[in-house]
């Protein structure tokens, strides 16, 4: 069976710098790794790249954007409308509007459905943002520590939701410093830290000694 997400040989940057190199991993369908590492790491680096949101160093990603849903922030949300409203639009550009009442029913935004969402809590409006993410009926989801701001109920309701997407066969790749319970190995991206050799590469130079 072919990978659901394969990476190889991947170089990262943030703000011109390099970040990581010679990542090279695959997860295959109904499967989810956990990727590790400290504060400053990479780790946002990574998935942005994976996501499409900015452009690797070297190396490739598949498959595109178009079947990787990323993030969990309820960013992008308009703030005067209702979390129904909401949600309906962005199912909608997914042709998946038949699925937002389950989505609200399974991220507890039931009771919420008529509330602004600028009138949200942090916690509400993270379960708004993998709400949203679920809705893109997408196969491959990377999460930047999707359970910050949640309280323990969310949390194992998030599982589940998750648990329910790769048991569908979906895949995930999540940041995250808590145990989700998941059975995943774990990625550390710590040996994959750029090196000066790398900066050298990134900036054009050569890395050798000068005369
Ligand atoms: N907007 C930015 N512009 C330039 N550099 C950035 C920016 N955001 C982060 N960085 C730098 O890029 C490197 C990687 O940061 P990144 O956010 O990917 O790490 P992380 O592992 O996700 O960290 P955390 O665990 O704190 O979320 C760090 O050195 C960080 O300081």
């Amino acid at each position: 069976m072919s990978a659901a997400l394969s990476v190889r040989d991947l170089a990262v940057a943030r703000g011109g710098l390099p970040v990581l190199s010679d990542l090279s991993f695959e997860i295959a369908p109904g499967h989810a790794l956990v990727l590790r590492g400290p504060n400053g790491s990479g780790k946002t680096t990574l998935l942005r790249t994976l996501a499409g949101l900015q452009p690797p160093l070297r190396g490739t990603v598949a498959p595109g954007p178009g079947s990787i849903a990323y993030g969990a922030h309820a960013n992008g949300m308009k703030g005067t409308l209702s979390v129904r409203e909401n949600l309906t639009f962005w199912a909608g550009i997914h042709g998946q509007r038949d699925a937002v009442e389950d989505a609200m029913r399974r991220f507890a935004l039931t009771a919420l459905a008529e509330r602004p969402a600028q009138g949200l809590s942090a916690g509400q409006g993270r379960r708004l943002g993998l709400a949203r993410m679920v809705l893109t009926g997408r196969p491959v989801w990377l999460l930047d520590e999707p359970t910050v701001s949640l309280d323990a109920a969310s949390v194992a309701g998030f599982a589940d939701v998750l648990r329910g997407h790769l048991a569908t066969g979906g895949a995930a790749l999540v940041a995250t410093h808590i145990d989700l319970g998941i059975d995943a190995p774990i990625l550390d991206v710590g040996p994959y830290r750029a090196t000066l050799a790398d900066l050298d590469r990134a900036m054009g130079r050569d890395g050798g000694f000068a005369a």
